[in-house]
């Protein structure tokens, strides 16, 4: 038996004394990038995002809805792994054919549907414009296109067919496949388009260009894409059917995967890392986790991890420390894994970036975590609060909420967890069900947590995650210094 020298402390067991702010240190000169995936001292990650921010892999939080909004604000996503794999697969196709720019045509109809048809498709997707195929499938013989402003359900008849309102192909400016985003983006403002088929020699629809995403593109300049303009996402995979599921995720086109598991110091995960470099070499990039400690993380970024994820028993919806009695402090465990990355580091020339998984309730949970080492986070809480994730909202005792529960309760009866045979069946529950109150717009609130993520920085004198964590000053609370920061407390 061996007992630690020190007392297991949370994110919220320290502050930050600020260091002196120059004159570089304004909001617009702060870089929050973050590597993703190891890489060699010095260089430059393959995998950066410019938002250090991911959504967990979890049922409750990571859709495809969401991962476009959160690559759309530099962050990624990791879509969840409880599901059978075709589905996760589908779920990473359905956010790769989302090219900034170039859209896979998601709303389509036949001319002969009718136009109570189309009203119904538009209204349940929240879009005002169906493309018309002849089969009404995303890659059929392009007819026309109709809009809600082709027809009023009260001066035309719902069963009229959508043939009759539509505006056709002949009338209607189109592009080729070949168009670049930018000749795209001057048809659609020299004809005023809100729409602008793309459609190829034989007359088959190939995707769409949409005003709208022009507009947002302006906004989003910091997009989380590939070397294609493609969105980036990201998906969770477990130590039991690897062997199917990565290849399925490879072939949708995961820009990274990740081992999701309560306890990542395992020889499952070893044998999992080496499944990936056997079968990819380098070309598939894949994180495992979690851990609290320098051993766990010496034992993943040896077995090949491309980052390692920090953290069991801290997040929101956690009870593994209350079930199998496992865990540690989440500050306590990133000051140990942070040490142990940079030695590593030291030794071997790699950097394996650290990610902090769980328990960040404020914004200023995410500012201590990166000021202690962590290269990038992940947030489950966070992230199922918003209009994007892909929980249902409730009204209930007069306060909207979301519902939200764990990736080990019940109600998320994990496949992996649950339903493999063998030693590896697990019957009792690690997480909760319940409900987190609903904040809004994703892109509203990740632009908040910048903006506060930056106030921190600049009063520490610092101007990138790494000079932030390096030159940062901590100091642990007391328990009366706890009480004080309560408003609540100070008011009463
Ligand atoms: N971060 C955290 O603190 C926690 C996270 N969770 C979440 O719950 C979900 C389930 O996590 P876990 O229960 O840890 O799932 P897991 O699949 O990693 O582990 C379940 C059990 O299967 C065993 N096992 C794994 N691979 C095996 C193999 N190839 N052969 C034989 N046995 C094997 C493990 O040792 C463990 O006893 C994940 O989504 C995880 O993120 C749950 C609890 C805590
Ligand atoms: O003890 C647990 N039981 C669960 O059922 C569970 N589901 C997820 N997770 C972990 O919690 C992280 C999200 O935490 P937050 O909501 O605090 O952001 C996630 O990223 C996971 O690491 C679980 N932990
Ligand atoms: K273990």
């Amino acid at each position: 038996m061996k007992i630690l020298d020190e007392v297991s402390r949370t994110l919220n067991e320290f502050l930050l004394v600020p260091s002196l702010t120059t004159a570089a240190c304004t909001p617009d000169n702060i870089d929050l990038s973050a590597p993703l995936v190891r890489h060699r001292v010095g260089e430059t990650s393959p995998i950066r995002i410019a938002t250090p921010l991911t959504s967990a892999i979890m049922g409750a939080v990571s859709s495809p809805r969401l991962a476009i909004a959160l690559a759309q604000c530099g962050g990624l996503s990791f879509v969840h792994q409880n599901q059978p794999y075709a589905e996760q697969a589908a779920m990473v196709e359905a956010v790769k054919r989302h090219k900034a720019g170039f859209r896979f045509s998601d709303i389509n109809i036949k001319p002969s549907a009718t136009l109570g048809e189309v009203s119904a498709l538009l209204e349940s997707a929240e879009r005002d414009v169906a493309v018309v195929t002849d089969d009404g499938s995303p890659h059929g013989l392009f007819v026309g296109l109709i809009s809600t402003d082709d027809f009023h359900p009260r001066r035309h008849g719902l069963d009229d067919s959508v043939a009759s309102r539509m505006r056709a192909a002949a009338d209607l400016v189109t592009a080729p496949p070949s168009v670049t985003l930018s000749e795209a983006n001057t048809l659609i403002w020299d004809h005023r388009l809100d729409v602008l088929p793309v459609v190829d020699a034989a007359g088959l629809l190939h995707s769409i260009v949409l005003r709208r995403d022009y507009e947002l593109h302006k906004r989003f300049r910091n997009e989380s894409i590939d070397a294609d303009k493609r969105f980036r996402v990201g998906a969770g995979v477990n130590t039991h059917d690897y062997r199917e599921r990565i290849p399925a995720l490879v072939e949708a086109g995961a820009d990274l995967l990740c081992i999701d598991s309560s306890d990542g110091y395992s020889v499952w995960q070893a044998e999992t890392l080496g499944f990936v470099r056997e079968n990819y070499g380098d070309d598939v990039r894949i994180g495992a986790g979690n851990v609290v400690d320098g051993r766990g993380f010496r034992y993943l970024a040896e077995a090949g991890a491309d980052f390692v994820k920090v953290g069991i028993g801290g997040g929101s919806i956690c009870t593994t420390r209350e079930q199998k009695g496992i865990g540690r402090g989440q500050a306590s465990a990133l000051i140990d894994v942070a040490a142990e990355r940079d030695a590593y580091a030291r030794e071997t020339g790699v950097y394996v970036p650290l990610c902090c998984d769980g328990g960040l309730l404020t914004d200023s949970h995410m500012a201590i975590a990166f000021a202690l080492g962590a290269d990038f986070v992940m947030l489950g809480r966070y992230f199922a609060r918003f209009d994007e994730s892909p929980s249902p909202l409730v009204h209930l005792g007069g306060q909207f909420l979301k519902e939200y529960w764990g990736e080990g309760s019940s109600r998320a009866r994990n496949v992996s967890r649950y339903e493999h045979g063998g030693g590896s069946r697990l019957t009792f529950e690690e997480g909760v069900d319940g409900y987190v109150p609903y904040a809004g717009s994703l892109y509203d609130n990740v632009d908040l947590t910048i903006a506060k993520l930056k106030a921190t920085m600049i009063s520490c004198g610092a101007t990138d995650l790494r000079g932030f964590h390096d030159g940062a000053v901590l100091v642990p609370v007391s328990q009366q210094s706890f009480l004080q920061n309560s408003a609540e407390i100070r008011l009463r």
